[in-house]
């Protein structure tokens, strides 16, 4: 009997050639490599791939370069494809819910990149507290006025953040790590919004209170953090910055698009916020060059979970996604099973 197909999609393996060997044993995998929009609609259309059951993107270096995973592209899909198992946290580019119509569970990898996210959020954090950015760049100057400036002026300006409010927009996986972290290294006091409130025992093991209101969370955090993920809407706008403690932090390792830059840049000008730390920016890969010279402002390439951990979990939680899906019907990270019907699966 031939195997089932598996649609390899983009990057090569590059950490777990075993555990891809069993995904081979089992599945016949076919490549599409880096396919753009039009190249891979003729490609599915013309059944090029065959009747694959599953899709498995190991890595997000390549693999995307079709876009967004919207109506047009999902309806192309053949009837015989059921899970969808990706590299990365966020899933901003795919419509998960057109997926389950179609039968398709799709199955992203938070877990594997929720520690290498947290410590990213951990240092930005703390730079929004102690203006590492303003510091750093100053060294790198090879000026010895900007290194006395820093060395002299900084103190006056930096705080610890032991005991201060840590408000956490979305307390996830990864949102959940961060504020692990921050209340055992810092002893910062944990509030969080979300839809849903965490099960007592989460929250009593880091001493969290839940705020149902965004704008009160945002009315007490000494520090915001964006841990939730884009679904279409922006989340922080002139409106929530206005409600913000004034004189607070903002940090981002979400998706860009969920605040406002232009209301960011208002923000961070008046001294509504003091300073911002930013993994994400809202045109990436362009970072506004405002937020660029701003000194109270640390800003990353959006790496917050680019790291080998990340890049070998990534790879083997897809393969774990498809393998165990095929054998007991049920994946492991599944986003979108309130939509699936299971009735068909
Ligand atoms: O995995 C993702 O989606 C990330 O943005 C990690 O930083």
């Amino acid at each position: 009997m031939s195997k089932p197909t598996v649609l390899h999609l983009g990057d090569d393996i590059r950490w777990n050639h075993d555990f891809y060997a069993q995904l081979q044993e089992k599945f016949t995998v076919k490549r599409s490599y880096s396919m753009n929009r039009d190249g891979f609609k003729d490609a599915l259309k013309s059944n090029k791939f065959g009747d694959f059951v599953a899709m498995y993107r190991p890595f997000w270096n390549t693999g995307g370069e079709m876009g967004n995973w919207d109506d047009e592209l999902i309806s192309l899909l053949p009837q015989s494809c059921k899970i969808y198992a990706s590299a990365g946290a966020g899933f901003d580019w795919v419509d998960t819910k057109r997926m389950a119509e179609s039968g398709i569970i799709y199955c992203n990898s938070a877990a594997a990149c929720t520690e290498s996210v947290a410590d990213a959020a951990i240092w930005l954090i703390l730079s929004t507290y102690r203006l590492f950015n303003w510091s750093s760049a100053c060294a790198r100057s090879c000026d010895v006025e900007q290194f006395k400036d820093a060395n002299r002026n900084i103190a006056a300006m930096t705080h610890n953040p032991n005991g201060s409010t840590l408000g956490i927009i979305g307390l996830g996986k990864i949102g959940y790590r961060i504020a692990q972290k921050a209340f055992a290294s810092f002893g910062m006091r944990v509030i969080y919004n979300d839809i849903r409130r965490m099960p007592t025992e989460m929250e009593e093991a880091i001493d969290a209170t839940y705020y149902q209101s965004l704008d009160e969370m945002l009315a007490k955090s000494d520090c915001t953090v964006v841990a939730t993920p884009f679904a279409g809407n922006m989340l922080l706008d002139a409106d929530k910055f206005a409600k913000i403690k004034h004189g607070s932090r903002l940090v981002n390792i979400a998706r860009g698009k969920l605040i406002d830059e232009g209301a960011l840049i208002s923000a961070l000008q008046t001294g509504q916020l003091i300073s911002a730390g930013l993994d994400v920016h809202y045109n990436e890969p362009v970072v506004n060059p405002i937020l660029a010279k701003m000194r109270n402002v640390e800003l990353l390439s959006h790496t917050a979970g680019a790291s080998v951990e990340s890049h070998v979990g990534f790879e083997r939680l897809g393969i774990e996604n498809i393998l165990t899906f095929f054998k007991t019907g049920q994946a492991l990270t599944p986003v979108n099973m309130q939509w699936i019907d299971r009735t068909k699966m």
